[in-house]
């Protein structure tokens, strides 16, 4: 035991530790740098490029550490590079975990879901934003665990540096023993050293993932409090009660014209029509998914979109809300006028149709909600207001939790999505879409994931919504229900055709499309 204590403290081995920290750090922030390159080159759209990255990955990833290292040490100087040991070690075993640390990165970024960037799309965020605010910080949590194993792996595959003469802690723990020939001292001791080392990088993943953990609790601003300590208020067409709250919207209000994007359109130009489509056509892979859809909704009406699984309704939704182009047709939205297909000059790229979005006051509100999950509720009604419309922080959080409270969820400002409930979340998700003001309100399936008590509790707040009267709604859905309680109009589809269009009784009780009645009489 004495021994072990001895060695254990032993400057000699202990500098081995210095060493190994040193080759370790050198290797995962070099192959932290070199694997996020390579993860961007794997998926350039230059074929050479992408393929040097993807033969870089096989050399690497299929031949041993050990020959990488003799390798980074004997062969570097016939080319000019000569590297101190430990620097070649390092820069070895950077290579060596960067293509590791490049699918590492892919596949936390991967783990973001699609749904994800498009709720960042009908707020508005530019592709550096979506990026930045959501994609990224995401995909930052999900790395994490697997961050840590690679920490680890590399603090032991460090040991290997002892074939280049690094005086690393192995190599120092087998000079020391074959002096001393007290091999089990000296080698429980180097253990003990090699645990503690990644226990305590194991100990660091902890608490990031802690730090930046779903789950950790997160307090509301003394401004926040002030608006949370009311009573909530139940309902839209209550918004507009209350000094602060008028003052908030007020503020937003005043920010919104002030900042870097507004309205392209006047308010007061109302057209008469909300949305007017003519022969939309959309295919995916050969398939027709639209076909000829031609339709025009007024302004300030509600209208569902009913129809069974696979009509087509979510592709019409999504290109009513520009995060879908039609292959061919004309659309008009708001003001705003588009053509699709042979006979369009226009090019309608990712920039093109957010800037169309924002000017037409169009968002969009996804089936599941798609509330980022690593903002709190007043973060995700926040952002849009921040990121696309440059409104201060402090104020945009005065608004947001305005509406949160408008909409009866002051006491879950600061919750987390995973804690609320479906009906809680839709809720969130209305008030970030609402907080924009809109002018054209899309809502996909909005009561599909919900119990019945929180559908009743969403169509009341539709209707609240539609009874202000200074917005159009459009709903898909294939429940009766939404289509009898909230549609003005109702669009019957099928086979991406509108095979029935009408009031929501007409629709509803005297349709003549065979399709429609035996929907109807199978979901009555
Ligand atoms: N991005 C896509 N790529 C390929 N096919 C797609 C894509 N989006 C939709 N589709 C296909 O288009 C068809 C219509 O889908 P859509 O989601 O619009 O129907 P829906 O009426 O909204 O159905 P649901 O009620 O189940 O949401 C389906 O067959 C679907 O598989």
């Amino acid at each position: 035991m004495e021994l072990f204590i001895h060695y254990l403290f032993m400057p000699y081995l202990l500098e081995g530790i210095r060493i190994t920290v040193y080759v370790t750090a050198i290797g995962i922030a070099g192959g932290a740098v070199l694997g996020a390159a390579l993860s961007l080159l794997q998926l350039s759209r230059v074929r050479l490029v992408s393929l040097c990255a993807k033969v870089y990955v096989g050399i690497f990833r299929g031949t041993p550490l050990i020959l990488q290292m003799v390798f980074a040490y004997d062969a570097m100087p016939r080319i000019g590079i000569r590297l101190p040991g430990v620097v070649a070690a390092g820069v070895a075993l950077a290579a060596n975990e960067a293509p590791f640390i490049a699918e590492m990165i892919r596949s936390a970024i991967a783990s973001v879901g699609a749904g994800q960037r498009l709720a960042g799309k009908t707020l508005g965020l530019s592709a550096w934003q979506r990026a930045r605010r959501i994609v990224w910080p995401q995909a930052f949590r999900a790395a994490l665990p697997a961050a840590g194993n690679a920490v680890i792996s590399a603090l032991k595959n460090s040991a290997l540096a002892m074939v280049i003469a690094v005086p690393e802690l192995t190599l120092r723990s087998t000079q020391l023993a074959s002096s001393t020939f007290d091999f089990f001292s000296i080698f429980f001791a180097a253990g003990v050293w090699y645990l503690v080392l990644t226990g305590v990088v194991s100990l660091v993943q902890v608490a990031l993932e802690s730090l930046f953990g779903y789950d950790r609790p997160r307090a509301g601003t003394s401004r926040g409090a002030v608006i949370q300590g009311k009573a909530p208020a139940i309902g839209v067409g209550m918004m507009a009660q209350g000094t602060d709250r008028d003052a908030a919207q007020a503020i937003v209000a005043g920010r919104v014209t002030e900042s870097r994007l507004e309205y392209a359109d006047p308010r007061d130009k109302v057209p008469e029509y909300c949305v007017e489509a003519m022969n939309l056509r959309k295919s995916y892979h050969g398939k027709d998914v639209l076909s000829d859809v031609t339709l025009r909704l007024r302004t300030g009406t509600t209208t569902v979109l009913l129809g069974a699984s696979g009509a087509g309704k979510s592709t019409l939704l999504r290109c009513f809300g520009l995060l879908e182009t039609p292959d061919a047709g004309e659309m008009r939205i708001g003001n705003r006028r588009f053509q699709f297909g042979a006979g369009s000059a226009a090019h309608y790229d990712d920039k093109r149709l957010t800037t169309e979005r924002l000017a037409g006051g169009v968002t969009v509100i996804l089936q599941n909600f798609e509330l980022f999950p690593h903002m709190t509720a007043v973060e995700n009604v926040t952002l849009a207001l921040t990121a696309t419309y440059g409104v201060g922080r402090r104020d945009a959080e005065e608004v947001a939790r305005a509406t949160l409270e408008s909409l009866g969820l002051s006491m879950h400002a600061d919750k987390y999505p995973r804690h609320l409930s479906g009906g809680q979340q839709q809720r969130v998700a209305i008030a970030r879409a609402l907080v924009i003001k809109p002018r054209l309100l899309l809502m996909d399936e909005p009561t599909s994931a919900l119990d019945p008590e929180s559908v009743n509790g969403i169509l009341e707040l539709v209707g609240e919504l539609k009874k202000k009267g200074d917005i159009s709604i459009i709903i898909t859905t294939h429940q009766l229900k939404v289509a009898s309680r909230l549609g003005d109009t109702v669009v019957f589809m099928n086979n991406g055709q509108i095979v029935e269009y009408g009031s929501a009784i007409d629709v509803l009780t005297k349709a003549t499309d065979p399709k429609t009645i035996r929907f109807v009489e199978a979901f009555g």
